[in-house]
């Protein structure tokens, strides 16, 4: 069964970046996945001083609007790194809130998927023939935490012995 999440209020809506889960990067609080990922699109870039104002948005929507302003300049390489940050965040994430982490592991094999009406990148997109990278990304995340978890549990047996 595909597991469909979007909005926060929604079923699973923790899988969601804009949920109410902080994370530190890079020394760093940010109060959602969503803060983090749209500060780092001005990384080294002209506009990097949007960087603590996008910190301190009042909301994942506010910090959302301020990184999609089309008139600042985004750093050069981020359509290459993109991915790769938002993995980090949304691993982070999932590390550091054990309620969400067995939430994600209990979902099993099944297939996630960011059921936005808008966006065929992150999301499936209206007609659910988007990329899905979001929904890739928490699969990824959450068989990196079992590994991790599985290799705990071995760990733990060996010295036990
Ligand atoms: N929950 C939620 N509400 C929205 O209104 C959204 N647009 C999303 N999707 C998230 O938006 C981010 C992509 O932003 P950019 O288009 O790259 O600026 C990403 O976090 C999607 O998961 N989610």
């Amino acid at each position: 069964m595909t597991i469909y999440f979007y909005k926060v209020w929604q079923p699973y809506g923790c899988f969601s970046n804009f949920s109410d889960h902080g994370i530190y990067m890079q020394g760093t609080y940010w109060s959602t996945v969503e803060h983090y990922y749209q500060a780092q699109k001005f990384a080294g870039s002209t506009d990097a001083v949007i960087i603590p104002v996008i910190c301190s948005a009042e909301s994942p929507e506010e910090a959302a609007a301020l990184g999609r302003c089309s008139t600042r300049k985004l750093r050069r390489d981020w359509d290459l790194v993109k991915t790769q940050v938002m993995r980090e965040a949304v691993l982070k994430k999932f590390l550091t809130h054990g309620d969400i982490k067995e939430i994600l592991l209990g979902t099993g094999d099944e297939l996630l998927v960011e059921n936005s009406p808008t966006d065929y990148f992150w999301g499936c997109g209206l007609n659910k023939t988007g990329q899905n990278h979001l929904g890739k990304i928490l699969m990824s995340v959450r068989e990196e935490i079992r590994q991790l978890r599985f290799s705990a549990v071995i760990s733990a047996e060996y010295l036990s012995q």
